[in-house]
């Protein structure tokens, strides 16, 4: 996240860590959105290789055992079917992971509300990216969980050919433009936007220029959530 600030410890404690285990420890990669007490939502471009993964609930500092973590294993992760790593403007930049065990719902983990089906929200809808990416295009990634305030931008200023054009799709939503911006270390993670006076996750942090995580006029783009809702019912479903 860049520009922004060091959220209160658990103050969106639906935030995942998801973490990858090389060279004997894991280390972070991407977000995610805890949306079953046994699923996580992320990007789809987070999971696309195979490795052994662990998802941390409950965090701030991804750098220090605070107590307040719930380490996961994986057991199963279900990528979107249309998505084209060779195509991130085509959409579909989501995949949900099957947790090993139940997470424990408490003041720190609790699940995310989701959108409902179909719903757009208008441009200047407050919204919040939250994250543990790099904090400056080329920087290191944030020891601390920071918060930004992204507001929505409408498709149809985003998609002008001076913004991000034809490569983003009405199956995404575009949010700040500033110099407030998500970045490489935030994929997957939530984009929390306020509706009637609550925070639901709208989006799943998908992509920023490949000029700079902030570049004028190329907001970051989130895989929009109520595009999707139909198939996270479906693979995420009690049975
Ligand atoms: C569709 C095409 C015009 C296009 C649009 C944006 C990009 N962006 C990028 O490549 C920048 C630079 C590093 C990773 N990155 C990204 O945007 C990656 C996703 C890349 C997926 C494609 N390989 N996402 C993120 O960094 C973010 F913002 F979600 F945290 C690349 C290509």
């Amino acid at each position: 996240v860049v520009g922004g600030e060091v959220a209160s410890p658990n103050s969106w404690p639906w935030q995942i860590s998801l973490q990858y285990l090389s060279g004997g420890s894991y280390h972070h990669t991407c977000g995610g959105t805890l949306v079953r007490r046994n699923w996580v939502m992320t990007a789809a471009h987070c999971v696309d290789t195979s490795r052994t993964w662990r998802i941390v609930l409950g965090d701030h500092d991804i750098y220090n055992h605070e107590g307040r973590e719930q380490y996961m294993s994986v057991s199963q992760v279900v990528i979107h079917p249309n998505w084209n790593r060779n195509n991130v403007a085509a959409g579909y930049d989501i995949a949900l992971m099957r947790l090993s065990s139940d997470a424990t719902l408490n003041s720190y983990v609790k699940l995310a509300t989701l959108p409902p089906s179909g719903q757009v929200l208008p441009h200047n809808n407050a919204c919040y990216i939250t994250g543990w990416g790099r904090t400056q295009t080329g920087g290191s990634l944030s020891a601390k969980l920071k918060q930004a305030y992204l507001p929505v931008v409408a498709h149809s200023t985003c998609s002008r050919s001076d913004w991000w054009g034809s490569t983003v799709k009405n199956t995404m939503v575009c949010a700040g433009g500033g110099s407030l911006s998500g970045c490489q270390g935030d994929s997957g993670g939530p984009l929390n936007c306020q509706v009637s006076g609550q925070y639901v996750v709208h989006g799943v942090t998908s992509f920023v220029s490949s000029s700079g995580c902030n570049a004028y006029q190329k907001p970051t783009v989130f895989t929009r959530v109520s595009a999707y809702s139909s198939w996270i019912s479906g693979v995420s479903a009690i049975i």
